[in-house]
C-alpha cells in the first residue's frame, strides 16, 4: 500500500501541508478529497518526488521514498497525470505517449547515437507498449494526429495513456474527470475501473466530481487546510462530522 505520514510543506508563510496522512491499500480505488486549496496537488507533487516536503515520510510497499527525485520514484512504478495536462502539443498522440515508455528504456544517448540493432529492437518494443497504452484508452483512432487540435476530453484520455505507458503499479491521477461531460465522466469511470481490473493497479485519485469518486472509490481520505480530516469507506467519510464542516461550513 501507499503509506504517507505527517507530510508538511509551507510557500512562504502558507502551510500548504500541516501533517497530512494518507493510506491507499494496494489494488484499490483511493481518492484525496477536499475543498480548494486544501492542498491536494501539493500532496501529490510530494508523493512523486516534484515537491520536497519539509518533514514526513513517503512509502510504497513498504520502500522509502521520502526525498527521492521524480524519475527515481517512477522507476518504483509511480506514474501520473496532471491537473493542467502536460502534454508536447506540437507533437503526434502517439509521441506523447511514447515519452511515457522512458523509464522502461535502457539504450540510454551513447547507444541511441550509435543506432545498434539492440537499440532498434527496443525502440520497436517501446512503441508496442505505447500503442497498446492508447487502443486501451480507446484513441487508436487519433494515433498521428498532433494533439494540438484535439478535445480537452480527448487530451485527458492521452494523459492516461502516456501515464499507463510506463506500466505503472500506483497511478495517481490528478483530477481526471475535471472539465469532463456527464457521458465522459460516466465512459472514464468504466475505463479506469477496466483498467486496474486488467493490469491489476493501484489507483489514487484527487477529485472534486463527488459523484465520481463517490461511485468507484474504495477508500477516501479528505484533507482540509493541509491536514487529514477524515478516512475510510465513502459512506464513512460522507457522515462524517468534520467533512460536512469543511464543506458546508459550520452551524450557524
Ligand atoms: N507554488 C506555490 N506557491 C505558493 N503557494 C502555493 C503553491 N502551490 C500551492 N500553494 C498554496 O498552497 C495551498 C494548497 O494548494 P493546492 O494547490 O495543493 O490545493 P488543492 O487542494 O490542490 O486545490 P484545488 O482543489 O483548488 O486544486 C493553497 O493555499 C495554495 O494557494
Amino acid at each position: 500500500m501507499l503509506e504517507v505520514r505527517n507530510l508538511t510543506v509551507h510557500f512562504g508563510g502558507v502551510k500548504a501541508l500541516d501533517g497530512a496522512m494518507l493510506t491507499a491499500p494496494r489494488g484499490s480505488v483511493s481518492a484525496l478529497i477536499g475543498p480548494n486549496g486544501a492542498g491536494k496537488t501539493t500532496f501529490f507533487n510530494c508523493v512523486t518526488g516534484l515537491y520536497r516536503t519539509g518533514a514526513g515520510s513517503v512509502a510504497w510497499e513498504g520502500k522509502d521514498l521520502t526525498g527521492l527525485q521524480p524519475h527515481h520514484v517512477a522507476a518504483e512504478g509511480l506514474s501520473r497525470t496532471f491537473q493542467n495536462l502536460a502534454l508536447f502539443t506540437s507533437l503526434t498522440v502517439r509521441q506523447n505517449v511514447l515519452a511515457g515508455t522512458h523509464r522502461l528504456g535502457k539504450a540510454g544517448f551513447p547507444r541511441g547515437v550509435l543506432r545498434l540493432p539492440s537499440t532498434r529492437r527496443e525502440e520497436k518494443e517501446l512503441g508496442h507498449i505505447a500503442d497498446a497504452a492508447i487502443d486501451e484508452v480507446g484513441l487508436s483512432a487519433f494515433r498521428d494526429e498532433p494533439v494540438g487540435g484535439l478535445p480537452y476530453g480527448t487530451l485527458k484520455r492521452v494523459e492516461l495513456a502516456r501515464a499507463l505507458a510506463s506500466d505503472p503499479v500506483l497511478l495517481l491521477l490528478d483530477e481526471p474527470a475535471g472539465g469532463l461531460s456527464h457521458s465522459e465522466v460516466d465512459e472514464l469511470r468504466e475505463l479506469i475501473l477496466a483498467i486496474r481490473e486488467r493490469r491489476e493497479l493501484t489507483v489514487l485519485l484527487v477529485e472534486h466530481h463527488m459523484g465520481f469518486v463517490m461511485s468507484m472509490c474504495d477508500h477516501i481520505t479528505v484533507m482540509n487546510f493541509g491536514r487529514t480530516i477524515a478516512e475510510g469507506s465513502p459512506a464513512a467519510v460522507q457522515s462524517d462530522p468534520a467533512v460536512v464542516e469543511a464543506y458546508l461550513g459550520a452551524p450557524a
